[in-house]
């Protein structure tokens, strides 16, 4: 946080920055006394325990030197007092671990984000903390709960207009009421977020993980998985749980989710859209359906005294009965094996004998029922699975009468012998099949309008417990897109709720105002989302000869130290580059950290989650008319901004802005 607010009481800023020193000396103190507790544990040879104590005191030896509180608050009950609230639980080794900072992620502190007029919620005051770059305390802003206008606080609208460079950072110290009420979301709840360009829907899906991943330890041996669109995305939001102290939550990109090793082929969008669509797992319903085999001979066990013979209508009977249950085939193995012994358990029982377990497992492995078993359910692959739909016309045909029709088998005749992204998921719904996929406790998924009902579906089929699900319905750029958050809930086939996030804290008012004049050509049944902030003079729109010239003049000319990113549409980007690097200015691309350099330029597909101090949209017209998603592409490009948006055009600007 930034340490130029107003100066404190001289007093009131020492005291609270003894508690800060008293807690940093609290937090050593229980280092060094799990340490002790360990030596003492290794004499006993007590190995669970003395792991346990090494990895407590290992969470504290790693702590990034961020200041251990960030806010406070005084109650009306005096048994509680004061409560300092910070990113982890400190206590007093010396007073039997008394808490001086309580992690803030408790049920108190939720107090701290939520009290408010309405509900002051036993809370008389709040206090936020400013710190220097060093950790070291400066200042504090109070907030009588009882007067609070429900605006944002100083401190609070400093920590978001605080220049931004590399990775995302948490927002642990200023989560708003709206977004808390998501974080501390029931674990047992998937939550489907709809919510305008930075409302805070990734920094509040991360939360909820680490949120998730305190109040219930045993997640974190079921796992959690972080789902992003792309390599850009994922390393830009990667460093906000290891900073909230959760290092082993694995982030996805979405095409890796399935089978980490495949590089995907383009393909052509309307192949890609087919394959997506939800009827096609009808289609490898049926495509499975078809590799299930049927038994011709009687089965005959002769291990047994007597022999036993199993017609094949009765093995028939026993296989169609799991078939309807749709187990997956590695499973659906065993239990038909397990049905088969039953039966010829019974049989023998009827004759008078009694076979012991130790005969029936020996049944089990014979020969015969394994060669039955595999005639059933021989062994397949999902990728011959899926070539023998795609490149026989009679296995295509077979699978999708009465679904597809002919134009559409047509497109999903495969062209290319390598995998597209579209046929991964197709891979995994045959996988599916076979076997169970990886579990994950908890799955957050971003950008989450862009997703196809079989991607929906693949995130889906990996959640025990639940999804945070983020997205904008203004902002889905891609064709395969389910395209409603009645879809999404639809094929993800988890019970949901909706959930709206209606107030942008990155985009200022003034910004917000103009890209707010494209929701009803793009997403007509959205409310536009209000901006938190005004900032007057964040919007300059000019208009020059040349865009990427006046760019490079502009760019050289500011001095200001804030992240600067430039959005061009695709075909543009080398050309802007060029210019840029011939007049001497260091440019980062998209995936960079741009601390480095100059100016980060992004091709705009790629534009979406990003952010920067300082945005350059270069040429709306080009963005706009670039194809049926132009129209989000440049919502998209217009909301990245956290305090200024330069508009650069050679050409009149799209009309429906509103602007000359
Ligand atoms: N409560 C908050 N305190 C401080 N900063 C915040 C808060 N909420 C959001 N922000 C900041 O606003 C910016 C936007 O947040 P985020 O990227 O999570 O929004 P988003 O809804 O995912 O946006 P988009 O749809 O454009 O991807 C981030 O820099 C985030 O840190």
């Amino acid at each position: 946080m930034s340490g130029d607010r107003a100066p404190a009481g001289r007093a009131e800023l020492e005291a609270e920055r003894d508690h800060l020193a008293y807690a940093v000396d609290c937090l050593r103190r229980s280092r060094t006394e799990l340490l002790e507790m360990a030596e003492r544990a290794m004499r006993t040879s007590d190995d669970e325990m003395v792991i346990w104590l090494l990895r407590r005191a290992q969470q504290i030896a790693e702590d990034d030197g961020l200041p251990l509180f960030f806010g406070r608050m005084e109650l009306d009950d005096p048994a509680v007092g004061t409560v300092y609230v910070g990113r982890r639980h400190v206590g007093d080794p010396a007073r039997d671990g008394e808490i001086v900072v309580t992690d803030w992620r408790t049920p108190l502190a939720a107090r701290f984000y939520r009290a408010s007029r309405a509900d002051p919620m036993g809370v008389l005051r709040k206090r936020r903390f400013g710190f220097a770059e060093d950790s070291t305390l400066t200042s504090f802003d109070d907030e009588p709960v009882r007067e609070a206008d429900g605006g944002l606080s100083a401190l609070v609208r400093g920590e978001i207009e605080r220049p931004r460079f590399g990775p995302m950072r948490d927002i642990v110290a200023t989560i708003q009421p709206d977004q808390d009420e998501i974080v501390r979301g029931d674990l047992a709840q998937t939550l489907l977020i709809q919510g305008g360009p930075g409302t805070g829907k990734t920094a509040v899906g991360l939360h909820r993980a680490a949120y998730l991943l305190f109040e219930h330890s045993t997640l974190h041996r079921r796992g959690v998985l972080v789902v992003g669109p792309n390599d850009v995305f994922v390393h830009y939001i990667g460093r906000v749980l290891p900073a909230l102290g959760e290092k082993d939550v694995r982030h996805v990109v979405l095409e890796r989710l399935t089978e980490p090793k495949r590089a995907p082929v383009p393909e052509a969008p309307e192949v890609a859209r087919l394959k997506g669509d939800a009827r096609m797992v009808a289609v490898i319903n049926r495509a499975m359906a078809a590799k299930v085999g049927a038994p011709t001979e009687d089965l005959v066990i002769r291990e047994t005294s007597p022999f036993v013979r199993v017609s094949p209508e009765t093995v028939a009977g026993l296989a169609a009965d799991l078939i309807g249950t749709g187990v997956p085939w590695d499973r659906a193995r065993t239990h038909l094996t397990d049905r088969l012994v039953d039966h010829i358990r019974r049989r023998l029982e009827l004759r008078g004998r009694a076979p012991s377990d130790t005969e029936m497992r020996r049944v089990a492995r014979t020969k015969g029922v394994r060669a039955l078993v595999a005639t059933i359910w021989p062994p397949v692959r999902p990728e011959q699975v899926l070539r023998e739909l795609l490149s026989d016309p009679d296995v295509l045909a077979a699978a999708s009468e009465g679904i597809l029709d002919e134009t559409e088998r047509a497109l999903l005749a495969r062209g290319s012998a390598k995998w597209s992204a579209a046929d991964l998921y197709l891979l995994d719904e045959i996988s599916a099949r076979l076997r169970e996929p990886d579990h994950y406790g908890h799955v957050v998924v971003d950008e989450a309008q862009d997703l196809s009902p079989l991607q929906l579906r693949a995130v889906g089929r990996r959640c025990v417990d639940s999804a945070t699900v983020l997205g904008d319905m203004a902002q889905r750029t891609t064709p395969w897109a389910a395209g409603s958050w009645d879809a999404v809930r639809e094929h993800l086939g988890l019970p949901s709720r909706v959930l709206t996030l209606s107030k942008s804290y990155r985009v200022p008012v003034e910004v917000l105002a103009v890209a707010n004049r494209l929701l009803p050509l793009i997403a007509p049944e959205l409310p536009p989302t209000r901006s938190v902030r005004h900032a007057p003079g964040s919007l300059t729109t000019t208009r020059v000869p040349d865009v990427a010239t006046a760019l490079a003049a502009a760019i050289a000319a500011d001095p200001t130290p804030e992240s600067t990113g430039v959005v061009v549409h695709d075909d543009q980007r080398s050309a802007v580059l060029k210019v840029l690097t011939d007049h001497g200015l260091s440019v980062a691309h998209a995936i960079e950290d741009g601390t480095a350099h100059d100016v980060t330029l992004i091709p705009v597909t790629l534009a979406k989650g990003l952010e920067f101090d300082h945005v350059y949209v270069l040429e709306p017209a080009a963005i706009i008319d670039s194809g049926p998603d132009g129209g989000r592409l440049l919502y998209i490009a217009l909301t990245r901004a956290v305090s200024r948006l330069t508009i650069l055009h050679t050409e009149d600007l799209p009309e429906v802005l509103g602007v000359r």
